[in-house]
Order: C-alpha cells, then sequence, then structure tokens
C-alpha cells in the first residue's frame, strides 16, 4: 500500500490499543496539528483509524483573579480591616475602615458589593460591622483561587473546586472557560495489517508547475488532496471598524428611503451652530463648558450679511404678527466665534438656508452620518466624539406622525422595532421628542436621540415657509442596541473589546 508522508508517519505514530489526540500525534510526528487533522481525516476515509470527538472544558483564572491569589480578594480584606478597626464590637465608620484596608477604585465597590452577601457583615447607613463568626479561611471562592493559581487551562474535571464556586468565580470576572475539541484517534484492525505488511511512502505533488504540465509528468504524479475539513490556523487581518461599516449601512438606508447627503465643516461659527436654531445667546450650552472653542483662528470671516440680519430680529423680537423674541442681546462677534461643532445641526441650518435665503422648494430630504465634539465627561454611555445621524425633512403639512414613522422605518432596517418616544424641549423644534430603545442584553432604555418639528423662528429667518422635521441620532447607541455590548469604550479607545471587534458582523 502507499501512502502520502504524513499520513504514514501519523499511521507509524498512532496505537491500535489506546486513543491518541491530535496535539499528542503532532508532538509525536513533528508535524503542525492542522497537518496532522488533514491527516487524520483522509485515513478515516481510507479506514485505517478510527477518530472519536469530544468536547474539553479547560479552566484559567484571568489577570483580575491571579492579582487577588497575591493581594487577597476585596471583601476579605474589607473584613480584615473591620475586624482590627473593632467593627465586630461596634459598627466602625466606613471611609477609616476602606482607608486602613488599602483598597483603592473599582476594589471598594467589588468588596461593599460581595461582604454582606458573602455573611462577612453589614453596612448600613456609611456604617460598617464584622460578624465575628465569619472565617476568611473557609472562603469558598478565596481557596478556589488558590487552587486554581498555578494551573494554566486545566480540565475543568480535574480541580477540586465545586460548580458553583466555580460559576461565581467565572460571573465575577476572575475565571475563564474555554470550549475546544479534542480529536482522539485510534489505529484499526485493518490498519494494523497494512503495517504489517508494509506501508510505503507515497510522493504527491502540492503544486501543479508549468515543468510538471510541459514535460507531461502531470499524468503520472499523485495529487494532494485538498481538505477543506482541516482546522486551519485563525488569521486576524485589518477589517473596517464596525463603526465605520455600520455609518455606511444608515447612509446606504437613509439613501434608499430618498435622502441626500449632506457635508460641511466640523470647526463651524456659532451663528450655523446655535444662532440659526434660535438658541439665545445666553444659553448655558453655549457658554457652558461642553463647549470646545478655537484659540485660532478665533472667528469665521464670512456670513451672509442678510441671513445674520433676519436671524438677530427673529433673536431680538421674534417672527410673525405676535411673535416675541429673546428681549436679550445679540451680538454678531460672538455669533461668529468658531467651535469644534456640537451637534451636525449646523449642517441642517447651512443646507436650510440654501444658495439663497428662501431658494428651497419642498419636498426636500437631507442627511449626515458626522462626527460631533462635547467636552463631556467619558463614562460607558458617553465619549467626546462621537457620531451624529442628521437628518430632515422639508414638505408641506408634516406632522408628528410623520416624524415617528420616519423613525420606525428606519430602525426597524437594523432589527430595532419596539422604538418610544418622550417629550423634550430643544429651543429650535416644537414638539420635540427624544428617543430610547431597549438594549438587547440590559433590557434597560437607551436613550438614541432627539428631533422635533423646527419652529417658525429659526425657518423664518432662513426663508423657509413649510414645515421641516428633524432629527439627531446617535450612532454609537445604535451600535449599542445592534451589538448588545454595554460600555461604548468596548468599542473605541483603548480600552476597547478587540474579539467584538472582531467578531461582530455588519450585515447589509
Ligand atoms: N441637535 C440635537 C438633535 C436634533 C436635531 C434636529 C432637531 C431636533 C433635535 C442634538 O444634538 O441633540
Amino acid at each position: 500500500m502507499q501512502l502520502p508522508a504524513q499520513q504514514v508517519a501519523v499511521l507509524e505514530a498512532a496505537n491500535a490499543d489506546e486513543a491518541l489526540s491530535v496535539d499528542a500525534l503532532a508532538a509525536a510526528t513533528e508535524l503542525p496539528p492542522e497537518t496532522v487533522t488533514g491527516a487524520v481525516f483522509e485515513l478515516e476515509d481510507e479506514g485505517l483509524v478510527a477518530v472519536s470527538e469530544r468536547t474539553d472544558e479547560t479552566v484559567a483564572l484571568t489577570d483580575e483573579g491571579r492579582d487577588y491569589v497575591d493581594t487577597g480578594l476585596p471583601e476579605v480584606r474589607l473584613y480584615e480591616a473591620a475586624l482590627e478597626a473593632g467593627a465586630d464590637a461596634d459598627p466602625v465608620s466606613m471611609g477609616q475602615v476602606i482607608g486602613a484596608s488599602g483598597l483603592e477604585g473599582g476594589a471598594v465597590d467589588i468588596a461593599l458589593s460581595n461582604y454582606a452577601r458573602k455573611g462577612y457583615g453589614a453596612i448600613e447607613g456609611g456604617e460598617i460591622t464584622a460578624d465575628s463568626d465569619a472565617d476568611p479561611d473557609a472562603d469558598a471562592e478565596a481557596n478556589a483561587l488558590e487552587a486554581l493559581a498555578d494551573v494554566d487551562d486545566a480540565p475543568v474535571d480535574g480541580v477540586d473546586v465545586d460548580s458553583e464556586t466555580l460559576e461565581s468565580l467565572e460571573r465575577r470576572g476572575l475565571l475563564e472557560r474555554t470550549e475546544s475539541t479534542v480529536r482522539e484517534v485510534t489505529l484499526t484492525e485493518r490498519a494494523v495489517t497494512e503495517l504489517m505488511a508494509g506501508i510505503e511512502t507515497a510522493e504527491t505533488v502540492g503544486q501543479v508547475t508549468p515543468e510538471l504540465l510541459t514535460s507531461g509528468e502531470w499524468e503520472d504524479v499523485e495529487f494532494a488532496e485538498y481538505n477543506v475539513e482541516a482546522d486551519a490556523e485563525r488569521f486576524d487581518g485589518g477589517k473596517v471598524h464596525i463603526l465605520r461599516q455600520t455609518a455606511e449601512r444608515v447612509k446606504d438606508t437613509l439613501v434608499g428611503m430618498g435622502f441626500q447627503e449632506m457635508d460641511g465643516p466640523h470647526v463651524d461659527a456659532d451663528f450655523w451652530i446655535n444662532d440659526c436654531l434660535f438658541m439665545p445667546q445666553d444659553h448655558p450650552a453655549r457658554t457652558h463648558w461642553d463647549r470646545f472653542a478655537l484659540e485660532r483662528p478665533t472667528h469665521i470671516d464670512d456670513l451672509p450679511a442678510d441671513l445674520v440680519d433676519r436671524v438677530e430680529r427673529a433673536h431680538r423680537e421674534g417672527v410673525g404678527e405676535d411673535g416675541e423674541g429673546y428681549h436679550s442681546p445679540w451680538d454678531e462677534d460672538f455669533a461668529r466665534a468658531l467651535a469644534l461643532r456640537g451637534h451636525t445641526t449646523s449642517l441642517s441650518t447651512r443646507y436650510l438656508s440654501g444658495e439663497e435665503i428662501g431658494d428651497l422648494e419642498p419636498p426636500q430630504r437631507y442627511f449626515s452620518v458626522e462626527k460631533v465634539y462635547r467636552n463631556d465627561t467619558l463614562d460607558p454611555t458617553h465619549l467626546l466624539e462621537f457620531f451624529q445621524i442628521e437628518g430632515w425633512v422639508m414638505a408641506e403639512d408634516l406632522s408628528v406622525r410623520d416624524l415617528m414613522g420616519t423613525f420606525e422605518e428606519f430602525y426597524s432596517q437594523f432589527g430595532i422595532e419596539d422604538i418610544r418616544f418622550k417629550p423634550h424641549y430643544n429651543p429650535y423644534t416644537e414638539p420635540s421628542f427624544e428617543l430610547f430603545g431597549t438594549h438587547p442584553t440590559t433590557g434597560e432604555l437607551v436613550e438614541i436621540g432627539n428631533s422635533g418639528i423646527f419652529r417658525e423662528e429659526m425657518l423664518e429667518p432662513l426663508g423657509v415657509e413649510c414645515d421641516v422635521m428633524a432629527w439627531g441620532l446617535a450612532l454609537e447607541r445604535l451600535l449599542m442596541l445592534m451589538y448588545g455590548f454595554e460600555d461604548i469604550r468596548d468599542i473605541h479607545g483603548t480600552l476597547c473589546d478587540l474579539e467584538l471587534l472582531r467578531d461582530t458582523e455588519v450585515t447589509y
């Protein structure tokens, strides 16, 4: 019998009496595991080996779990500090005990959330007590960490920790389970007979070359077979970020709904960002810390003079017969100040003003999916730079039903069917609505956008005589609803979750 070299090597390393794993065979033959797997499948087809598969579960401590092996579990440290401070006799102030424990930052929260649960004592009204009967040496989680300290990917059946404790460690992120398929191979009787009769190594050819073809040799050689089932090595190449991919999808969706794309400056005059939106110049958001001002240049050169006059009049006197303005100062220099745009509604005002005031005829539909900048505090749902899905529709006789219907149609394209609306206030829309969606894993309501129907005081100076409904939606929040992550920092910045970014598929 003739077989390719790898198969011969595997046959020689395998055994009729003892099942050997692919990894063991790879070690014995010095072949890569994927080559061994390929050879094993072919030998199985020939009836020379029998293959059995099982799933192995292994466990290993996470970095955090390993840290606690050295430093002790936070709740145990809190308990020890509480005992030291005499909290087994009388309640002691929390601040004092935490200070003495040396716990800091997130570890304090972890200690507090496990302390009472594990019977170490009680925390109430800023004071802590310690139960003198509690025994940290009998802490099942602490003991399990000790037991697992030196094992790396140990088979779960082999570790001396009960399944409940394993689960709680896993829930706390101190332990990780990994599942892998293990294939085990034994020689069949036929293989034993063939091996005794002697097996020759067949030369197989992996690639057709010009020489093989021109010489005609290709007719006589044996070609290696493709093995499409072999476990291939995983390569993580670069790919377009899921946020960009989803942005493209949003753009396609809006184009499909008849919208045209707007673009414009990231740094813009307050005039376009705020004044055209009937935002009073003393509105907190305009002087407030959440604005990123520009140091150089500080002011825009050009503003359309006629529009500036009309906007100023609306601010001072209001519009229409019984209009009311803000009766507060309006300063053109203030309107010329440059800042990073805090919303892309600046693009909407630029586009609504048209080439010339009043030259836009309904119907019109515009959108942008662009970055905005706010001097916010970074947290699980806030970034300092994020993407807004801006949009507006200009038409005769629009109503709230049109607005809601547009959102329902838009979000349903992303599998989101349960949009909720909450009345809201914007200086430039009346009525105004915030939009909410349900987070797929936590079930919490997440704010995903803000919208409304532009008011007269904003539209009249721009020369728009019909209705305009408009919105700004958060792209990152849409992603949260689509892919179920809970922290925006999972997809941005140094804390990002690479697995999530690699594995998430954005389908069109
Ligand atoms: N500019 C608003 C969104 C919005 C746009 C247009 C109309 C109403 C609301 C925001 O950033 O939250």
